[in-house]
């Protein structure tokens, strides 16, 4: 059988869980690329505890440092799974990806946000782009071990071709369905506009309330009116969905309240950033919202409040790494 070449780029909680469920099939020889767990990983591998699929310890085939030379190896798969938080970090992964990149490479983004795939489609026009919508609840709790305690739909990485180039549909096709029989949990999409939208939706109220609050999902739910800010951001963000021309539900705020209410406690991948004094993902997240919000012409009065909380959180962090932020545009 043909062997498949995988590289994770960025070895956390979601590209940890993916990595080592890729490695479980007969084909795939799956390498990672870490930043500041790199020793940890190198020396361990990754130990893995999850509710869905039991116990695991991945040990990567190879395991690379950020910053340091690439190798000159083909990966049919590149599968990113690092935060975007600054400009400086789509510029770093563009710059590796451009030395890792071949004709035949799939890249995935399996990052939360809208509109993360259009620098990659800007930079590798030919390629094919997957984009997968992951809805299951991780974090790295410590370097080289990550948790997985609920999931929030029935599949946990829903896989779609993010556009159609004119050639080559098949190709980008059959490349989506070899990566989503891989594992059951993995599932193909066939709308991968709307259900980033939805996930949109879900992340810009609930990501940001848990960050802002320092309260997990279920904690929050002790606060009504907390609880009640998490619809009127949901239902902000479905409204600029909408006059995107997206079609979603109107029972969609309702319904991203109940599906909380029905997992266990949620530790969001925001709210464990910010506990952990890092800097948060906002620009892919409600700075997409705020800013599609304002070509459209539409007022969205919370959300543009907690996106400007959540930058000012994030500025003094920036100031220490040097970095600066995403612009507002
Ligand atoms: N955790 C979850 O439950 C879910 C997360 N997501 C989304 O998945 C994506 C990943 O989130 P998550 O796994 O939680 O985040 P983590 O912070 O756990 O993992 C991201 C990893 O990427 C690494 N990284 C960042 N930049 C680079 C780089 N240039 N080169 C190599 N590695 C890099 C980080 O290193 P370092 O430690 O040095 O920063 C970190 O190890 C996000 O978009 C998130 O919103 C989606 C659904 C659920
Ligand atoms: C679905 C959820 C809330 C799961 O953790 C998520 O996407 C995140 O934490 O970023």
């Amino acid at each position: 059988m043909e062997r498949v070449e995988v590289l994770i780029y960025g070895a956390g909680a979601i590209g940890s869980i993916l990595g080592w469920r890729l490695a479980q099939h007969e084909t795939t020889r799956v390498s990672v690329l870490c930043r500041s767990n790199h020793d940890d990983v190198k020396q361990n591998g990754i130990f893995i505890q999850s509710i869905l699929w039991g116990d695991g310890h991945f040990i990567p085939d190879e395991v690379l440092r950020a910053g340091a030379a690439l190798p000159n190896r083909d990966f049919d798969y590149i599968i990113l799974a690092n935060k975007i938080k600054t400009e400086e970090d789509v510029a770093v992964m563009i710059r590796d990806l451009k030395s890792l990149v071949r004709d035949s490479t799939t890249i995935v983004s399996a990052q939360n946000g809208m509109d993360n795939e259009v620098p990659l489609r800007e930079a590798f026009p030919e390629n094919t782009i997957l984009s997968s919508i992951c809805n299951l609840v991780c974090t790295q709790t410590q370097p080289g071990l990550v948790e997985q305690v609920a999931t929030i739909k029935t599949h946990a990485f829903h896989l779609g071709v993010y556009d159609h180039r004119e050639v080559a549909v098949s190709a980008h096709l059959l490349r989506r369905d070899r990566l989503a029989s891989m594992d059951p949990h993995f599932v193909v999409i066939h709308n991968v506009h709307e259900e980033r939208w939805q996930k949109l939706i879900f992340n810009s109220s609930w990501n940001s309330m848990t960050a802002l609050a320092g309260l997990d999902t279920h904690e929050l739910f002790c606060h009504p009116m907390l609880v009640h800010i998490v619809r009127q951001l949901a239902i902000e963000a479905r409204s600029v969905g909408v006059a995107s021309g997206v079609k979603l539900p109107v029972t969609l705020p309702d319904k991203i309240i109940e599906i909380a209410k029905g997992s266990g406690p949620i530790v969001t991948s925001t709210l464990s950033d910010a506990r952990n004094g890092r800097m948060l993902e906002v620009k892919p997240i409600t700075g997409y919202l705020v800013n599609q919000a304002a070509r459209l012409g539409i007022s969205i009065p919370w959300m543009s409040a907690v996106y400007d909380r959540l930058r000012q959180i994030n500025r003094p962090l920036a100031d220490e790494s040097h970095e600066p932020q995403c612009a507002a545009e």
